[in-house]
């Protein structure tokens, strides 16, 4: 494999991938291969969601987190494993830390009405939870997650493919999958002095799911940590998603793709005081979903290096890691 040393993240055009060419088709599945045996992380346009669509659901979340404490904590669920609503400040770590980092988040996960009764998966999943104070946040927020969980489904394609699996490999596999729309708040610090001296916005971590889909944030601070060492600025234009592979896509190729690690850095201490918003959507599959390393990626040079786990085991046990789950 040719390793590649790359500055900056990739840009793709995922219209390449859909447009019925064949040629521009194979060069996308190339290209995107290549971004993901080496950096894992790639920047796409043409994935289907507006910036008005965008700028709506910022706007909301800026009303959202600009509420009392009090009031979100109504929609705060330990007993879910705040895996629906409203996630306080503090309350995440990165796995193998203990100070929290400095973000509050809410989080939007399958809307129920959406999954026929006849699917068991149904009963896994919590109902998603609506602020009162903002009624336009659910219809919005709705449409942004169902447009970038049918961005995710293309990625997965191309991915099928560069992995030489039948296109459709993954569709099965997330059909009403457990995935998650998260919107952040990287909440303003007014004394730096008074958190932490190690907290930071995000700590260095992997994301746990098999791809990420993130719209370009409100600030910079998003970085990469490349194959050498050094940190890679990601800043992504207005009209791009970034999609980073996650640790479950790794296990599954036995690390032929990359989970490549990154953070949010914190702004300069006079910017401390200062918001960052940003909303990932982290494309999970069903909890069933065997994450066995494919034959395929394994041999004498690449020996297997994960032991055997469905997607709802090893979710559980990240979930843990993080502080999120008892
Ligand atoms: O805020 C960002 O730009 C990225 C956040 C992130 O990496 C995450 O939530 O997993
Ligand atoms: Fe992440």
């Amino acid at each position: 494999m040719t390793e590649i040393l790359y500055d900056e993240v990739p840009s793709l055009d995922l219209a390449d991938f859909t447009s019925g060419d064949s040629e521009k088709k194979a060069a996308f599945v190339k290209k995107l291969g290549d971004a993901y045996q080496n950096i894992g992380f790639v920047a796409i346009k043409n994935h289907g969601l507006s910036k008005e669509l965008q700028d709506k659901l910022y706007a909301v979340i800026k009303k959202f987190f600009s509420l009392p404490d009090e009031i979100k904590t109504k929609y705060e669920k330990p007993e879910i494993g705040f895996q629906r609503g409203y996630t306080g400040k503090g309350k995440e770590h990165a796995k193998g830390r203990n100070t929290g980092d400095l973000k509050e988040f809410y989080h939007v996960g399958q809307e129920l009405s959406d999954i026929p009764d006849s699917d068991p998966i149904k009963s896994e999943y919590p109902a998603n939870i609506w602020p009162e104070e903002i009624p336009e946040f659910e219809e919005i927020a709705l449409e942004i997650y169902r447009t970038l969980e049918n961005a995710g489904k293309n990625m997965l394609k191309a991915i099928a493919i560069h992995l030489g699996l039948e296109e459709e490999y993954f569709e099965s596999r997330v059909a009403f999958g457990n995935s998650i729309l998260r919107q952040i708040h990287y909440f303003p610090i007014e004394n730096p002095d008074d958190v932490p001296a190690d907290a930071v916005r995000a700590a260095e971590h992997g994301d746990i799911n098999l791809i990420t889909l993130l719209m370009g944030a409100s600030a910079d601070g998003l970085q990469v940590l490349r194959r050498d060492g050094k940190w890679i600025p990601i800043t992504a234009l207005p009209d791009q998603l970034v999609v980073n592979v996650g640790d479950m896509l790794e296990r599954l190729t036995n690390k032929k793709l990359k989970s490549t690690i990154h953070r949010v850095v914190n702004p300069p201490r006079e910017l401390m005081n200062t918001s960052r918003y940003s909303i990932p959507f982290f494309m999970h599959p069903r909890s069933e979903m065997d994450l066995t390393c494919l034959e395929s990626c394994i041999d004498t040079e690449n020996p297997k290096q994960f032991e055997d786990a469905t997607a709802g085991e090893f979710l559980d046990e990240r979930l843990r890691e993080l502080g999120l789950k008892k």
